[in-house]
């Protein structure tokens, strides 16, 4: 068997882990990053995340045909895939071994191909960046179906499902049903959890249900999955709520009920590095493994799944080895997220009900997205943003922004909180029109303040 050295190996070709690649090989060390499918170049987010995901949820919204939607998303990530292969494979001190990386030991991993071990690679230094994989929960007659899918099975379709049944209503459920209803599909939406969007205020997930509503999708909350069966071309999922079955049918059954940290099949067995209850990597938050000169980053160590939150990890690393070690896991601040429905849910820090939760005093200020013009413009007029202020500091606490374009705008609110810049900055500040940023004018504008 082969056996090779490098001073870096990198497991798995995620965000953090591609970055880190170019950047060590551009430092002039030796690295190779380890992909075990072709098809992943790149990882998660290009190849079967965030991109195709967001490209077939443009199209549908500019009314596309399914076909052909598809067609241009197979096209950009083909496209996406071959760049990010190169821009490693034609670094002169960067190789891409293709193969799965399992552990032997602290310092020795082993390549395989189609289970058939073809090298061993030494390394002064491992950084693992596998990322996460669907959870797929247990139903009874699941082995027997063939309509079951998950988010990959789903866009790799060629013809839309007629009916489309949803198991799950966290981001990946809430952003295909969007999706397909855009191209004419009925959509049903199960989910175990009686309330729909726990984390967020009550007014606005009872916006975001009634929108998704009046675009036709269909919700089954509170319901446990008992079993599935297929009868011809259609899969009936057997569901039960207080006691009460029932079934629902559909073409296609997408399961959305979260995703788990890529470590089965990685050899950690075999090494001194301590997995979590959920399975992901433990680190601190220099992001350092349980291991010496091991590291993990991205979706395997847990907490937030998120592309930025795995560029945010290379970041650390080159603080923590090249930097002044200023930046941990610790000091990232506040995260801002956006849910790509229509219109897109947007947030980041406090919302009214954690604050109350806590018991942190606030200013909310609240405004119609009817009231914007730009919203006029785009035909779009639904939605609700909220911001709590600190009535001592007058700095930002939180913001829900339930309004096209908010994943835009939600990134002015980041900067200002990360800047602690007082709310009256984003009130006061010129912005272009006609624009949704300028909303941040009329939402923190004394009028729009809520007695409470
Ligand atoms: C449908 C969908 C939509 C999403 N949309 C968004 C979005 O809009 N915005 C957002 O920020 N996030 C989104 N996410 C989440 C985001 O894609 C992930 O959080 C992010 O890609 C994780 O990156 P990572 O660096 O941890 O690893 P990944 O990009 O997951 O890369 C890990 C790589 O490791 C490889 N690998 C695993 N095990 C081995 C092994 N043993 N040997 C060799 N290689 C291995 C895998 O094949 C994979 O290529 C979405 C996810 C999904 C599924
Ligand atoms: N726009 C984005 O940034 C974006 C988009 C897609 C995915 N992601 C990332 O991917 C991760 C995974 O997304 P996801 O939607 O799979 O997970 P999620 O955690 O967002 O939602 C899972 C949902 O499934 C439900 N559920 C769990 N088990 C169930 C069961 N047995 N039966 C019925 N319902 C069940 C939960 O109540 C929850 O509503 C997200 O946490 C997010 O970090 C991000």
């Amino acid at each position: 068997m082969e056996r090779r050295t490098f001073k870096n190996l990198i497991i798995g070709f995620g965000k953090a882990g591609k970055t880190l690649a170019k950047s060590l090989a551009n430092k002039g060390e030796s690295v190779a990053i380890v992909e075990q499918s072709t098809r992943m170049y790149g990882g998660t987010c290009i190849n079967i995340g965030c991109i195709p995901s967001k490209s077939l949820i443009v199209n549908g919204q500019k009314g596309e045909a399914f076909t052909e939607a598809v067609l241009q998303k197979f096209s950009l990530v083909e496209k996406l895939n071959k760049k990010n292969y190169h821009m490693i494979a034609d670094e002169q001190n960067a190789t891409v071994i293709d193969g799965k990386a399992r552990f032997l030991s602290d310092h020795e991993v082993e390549i395989s191909e189609e289970g058939k071990p073809i090298m061993l690679v030494q390394a002064e230094r491992i950084f693992i960046n596998t990322g996460a994989r669907a959870i797929l929960p247990s139903i009874l007659g699941m082995s027997e179906s063939k309509n079951l899918v998950t988010s990959t099975g789903l866009m790799d379709l060629q013809e839309k499902p007629e009916h489309l049944l949803i198991v799950g209503s966290g981001y990946i459920g809430l952003e295909f049903a969007a999706m397909f209803l855009s191209y004419g599909s009925k959509v049903t939406i199960i989910d175990s959890h009686s309330m729909f969007l726990p984390r967020q205020d009550r007014d606005i997930a009872q916006r975001v249900k009634r929108d998704l509503e009046d675009a036709g999708a269909v919700f089954k909350l509170g319901y446990e999955i008992n079993g599935v069966f297929d009868r011809d071309e259609e899969s009936i999922l057997n569901i039960t709520r207080d006691g009460q079955a029932e079934e629902v049918q559909g073409n296609k059954i997408l399961l959305a009920t979260g995703r788990k940290p890529n470590t089965s099949g990685l050899g950690l067995e075999n090494t001194s590095i301590k997995v979590g209850e959920a399975g992901h990597i433990l680190v601190n938050e220099k992001l350092e493994t349980s291991t010496p000169n091991i590291w993990a980053l991205g979706d395997v160590h847990g907490g937030p799944q998120f592309t930025y939150t795995s560029l945010d990890d290379f970041r650390i690393i080159e603080s923590q080895l090249y930097g002044d070690k200023s930046r941990t896991l610790s000091n990232r601040g506040e995260l801002a997220s956006s849910v790509f429905i229509t219109p897109t849910l947007s947030n980041i820090g406090l919302t009214e009900t954690i604050a109350q939760a806590q018991g942190t005093k606030y200013r909310l200020f609240r405004l119609e997205a009817t009231s914007i013009p730009k919203s006029a413009v785009l035909g779009q007029s639904k939605g609700l943003l909220k911001a709590l202020v600190d009535p001592d500091t007058q700095e930002i606490l939180g913001a829900t922004l339930y309004a096209e374009e908010s994943h835009e705008v939600i990134n002015i609110l980041s900067l200002a909180m990360k800047a602690k810049l007082p709310y009256t900055m984003l009130r006061d500040h010129i912005y272009t029109h006609p624009t949704m940023s300028e909303a941040l004018n009329d939402l923190f504008a004394p009028v729009n303040e809520v007695k409470l």
